[in-house]
């Protein structure tokens, strides 16, 4: 029932952008959503008010929301949209102004067309959202000063008063609905725009700024409690030359490894980043320079054994240096500790590569 009920909800996603799939998706919830309250309504006419004719045509209007469905399944949402609110228009205008009469309260639902446009039309379709609002205000205001002398089904007044709380009723869940649907959009769209900021595009793990944050705020707990904090700063060996060789695919593959031996360490609340080109950084909390260092040699092994292949199937060799330093006098802050691991990296760099070197204040 509710796989069936999310494959509704589907319906013309496949293929689409990740920023229209939720629109396309909303859209599908508020047709089905519509096709069921007219459902309730056909039902209401046949079984209670005994009005066969009036759940006719509300059948035969019906039939426009499942155009709707047939229109986003191939792919044709813009004109799902305006069908969609050209149906719901055309729907209350007769069943306000030609089949009932205003006393119905039918008319009350053109609140609800400037709200589902607002949440189903992109921003750029200004002229569309206009159209659908000014059109839903001028119905209203037909509807609330004309009369109805003639309508084709008359209603004595209890009738009516029940449609009249219907809407009323429809309305407000269709209003909680509404702001539920936005909100949960606008907090998807928060989270997105939070990890964008935080995420380095090509790894997959945190960006410099991230690193600087969450780092940051480590090293100051660290320094408060007097803990150790002990900080790695990772650069890929000749990675220029790497890239000259092979090509800059099989250097972001290489990067992208490196990234996934760091993010697989086992230690916990750790703070791994990608912070420059091909340069990562570790934090480690609870750690001291000795294990630090057994954890750096640990790392530069395992990136020296990656298996990165070219496109003609030979191994790409990728190794790193690694400067090792830690908050020795639990008064340093993220960057005075970068600086301290950046003069260690610099010493593996030059004492051959592919080697790990700590920190000393002696030089
Ligand atoms: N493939 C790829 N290369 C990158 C990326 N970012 C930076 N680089 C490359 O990384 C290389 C860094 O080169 P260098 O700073 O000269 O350092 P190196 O060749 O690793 O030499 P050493 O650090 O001295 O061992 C440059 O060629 C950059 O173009 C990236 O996102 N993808």
């Amino acid at each position: 029932m509710f796989s069936r009920f999310y494959s509704i909800m589907d319906v013309g996603i496949q293929g689409e952008l990740p920023s229209k799939v939720e629109k396309i998706r909303m859209l599908n919830v508020l047709n089905l959503l519509t096709l069921l309250v007219s459902f309730v309504y056909t039902a209401n006419y046949v079984f209670i008010l005994k009005e066969d004719c009036a759940a006719l045509y509300n059948v035969m209007l019906t039939g426009g929301f499942v155009f709707v469905f047939l229109l986003s399944y191939f792919h044709c949402h813009k004109a799902a949209k305006i069908t969609y609110f050209s149906f719901v228009l055309l729907h209350l205008f007769l069943f306000t102004n030609l089949f009932f009469t205003k006393e119905s309260g039918f008319h009350f639902y053109y609140f609800l067309v400037p709200m589902g446009v607002l949440l189903l039309f992109e921003l750029k379709e200004i002229i569309l959202k206009m159209i659908f609002s000014v059109a839903a205000a001028l119905l209203f205001l037909y509807s609330e000063n004309t009369l109805n002398p003639d309508p084709l089904i008359i209603l004595n007044s209890a009738t009516n008063h029940i449609l009249y709380q219907s809407v009323f009723l429809v309305n407000m869940f269709a209003i909680v609905l509404a702001l539920t649907l936005f909100s949960k959009q606008i907090e998807k769209h928060e989270l997105e725009l939070v990890k964008q900021a935080t995420t380095d595009i090509l790894t997959g793990i945190k960006n410099r700024r991230c690193f600087f944050e969450e780092g940051e705020q480590l090293l100051i707990e660290a320094n408060k409690t007097k803990q150790s904090a002990t900080l790695l700063l990772l650069d890929l060996d000749f990675f220029k030359s790497i890239n000259d060789k092979y090509g800059h695919s099989v250097g972001d593959e290489c990067l992208v490894q490196v990234a996934s031996v760091l993010q697989s360490l086992d230690f916990k609340n750790k703070v791994c980043a990608r912070i420059g080109g091909e340069e990562f950084a570790l934090l480690l909390p609870h750690c001291g320079p000795q294990r630090g260092i057994l954890i750096a040699d640990k790392i530069r092994v395992q990136i020296e054994r990656l298996v990165i292949m070219n496109k003609n199937e030979n191994v790409v060799k990728c190794t790193t240096s690694i400067g090792v330093s830690y908050n020795m006098t639990n008064q340093e802050n993220l960057k005075a500790l970068l600086e301290k691991s950046d003069i260690a990296l610099y010493e593996a760099k030059d004492n051959g590569r592919n080697r790990v070197a700590s920190y000393s204040e002696h030089g």
